[in-house]
């Protein structure tokens, strides 16, 4: 709904230049907001993407009073809380609630509000992810896709939305992953395709070039046989598709200087891990995700089953090789 009246106005460049609109800000209200009302004997520790920072200065007012605005009318739609309509300052006091640190000590919640922004204003495919931090270790996490539709997806079905329902996915650590499309019908559960072939495999990757190195993609792609063209998708609906087997693979090469941040795979790792897949960096190393908010990865990161990981994992040292003999 928000991103069909979405204006253009409600787009905003973050410091880092990266998009952010009022439904990125709204999201993080409402999950804060419902996440301390349901869990009120949990001490409240969370990590998610966006600061108020911007909204607190006098450019930020007019956003500030949109993002109140949304809140208020989707909890009085929603009917579930009934409370007061929340003030500017209840809204700049929930974003804010997203601060911590997170660690190895304790749980923390673990939220991107919207992944997959770009996408999000494209009209393409966003996700919501959270995810729950105990000790270091990812132990739940849910990942909602208002655009993925509820069936198996080919690579002509994913750069419009889907006018219908979209997909829901969650996994506990130990128990599965599960889906369920997003106007609640029954859950099933989801595993990763179990292809060995990598001549059948397809591949995920981002949609951004600037996200994701395409040329390494293909060059790994190519030295592992895979035939089919990269399946190109915003945010973490690419391991919620992958954890159901629409794709074997998901190749992601930021370029250098970036780093990943926890909420950005969090919730996306929990599901295809408990999907039977198997999420690491380029070095063949598990993430860690106890470090704090950024993700300290070997050059990038590798999602696919157990019988192709062994084959990758040679591709994509060979095409890394490649790429650093030829500079
Ligand atoms: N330069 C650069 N390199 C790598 N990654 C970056 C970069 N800039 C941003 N980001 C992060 O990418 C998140 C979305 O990327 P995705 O790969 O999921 O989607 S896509 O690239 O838009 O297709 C995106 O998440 P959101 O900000 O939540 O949309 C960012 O956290
Ligand atoms: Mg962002
Ligand atoms: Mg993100
Ligand atoms: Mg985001």
């Amino acid at each position: 709904m928000v991103q069909r009246v979405l204006l253009q106005s409600d787009v905003h460049s973050k410091s880092d230049k990266s998009p952010v609109t009022v439904a990125d800000y709204g999201s993080q209200v409402l999950v804060s907001f419902v996440l301390e009302r349901e869990l009120p004997s949990v001490p409240f520790s969370l990590v998610a993407e966006e600061d108020s920072g911007d909204l607190r200065k006098e450019s930020g007012q007019d956003t500030l009073k949109r993002i109140t605005d949304l809140v208020n009318d989707t909890l009085a739609n929603d009917g579930s809380y009934s409370v007061a309509p929340l003030t500017t300052e209840d809204v700049l006091r929930a974003i804010d609630n997203g601060k911590s640190e997170g660690g190895s000590i304790g749980r923390h919640w673990v939220l991107d509000p919207i992944d997959g922004t770009k996408g999000f204003v494209r009209g393409d495919q966003y996700a919501i992810a959270l995810a729950l931090l105990d000790e270091g270790n990812v132990v739940l996490g849910v990942l909602a896709c208002p655009n993925l539709p509820p069936t198996s997806i080919g690579s002509n079905q994913l750069h419009s939305s889907s006018n219908g329902v979209g997909s829901l996915f969650f996994a506990e650590v130990g128990h599965g992953a599960y889906t369920q499309a997003l106007d609640g019908s029954t859950q099933t559960r989801v595993h990763v395709t179990d292809i060995e072939n990598p001549e059948e495999a397809s591949f995920f990757e981002s949609y951004e070039a600037a996200h994701s190195s395409h040329d390494l993609s293909s060059s790994i792609a190519e030295k592992l046989g895979v035939k089919a063209p990269p399946v190109r998708i915003d945010s973490q609906a690419k391991y919620g598709a992958l954890s159901r087997g629409d794709g074997a693979i998901y190749l992601r090469f930021p370029h250098s200087g970036y780093r990943e941040k926890i909420w950005d795979h969090a919730a996306g790792c929990i599901v295809v891990s408990e999907a039977g897949g198997i999420v690491m960096d380029a070095a063949g190393n598990p993430l860690d995700f106890s470090k704090g908010k950024f993700l300290d990865v070997v050059a990038g990161i590798i999602v696919t089953n157990q019988k192709l990981m062994p084959s990758l994992l040679r591709a994509v040292k060979e095409a890394l090789n490649e790429k650093a003999s030829s500079l």
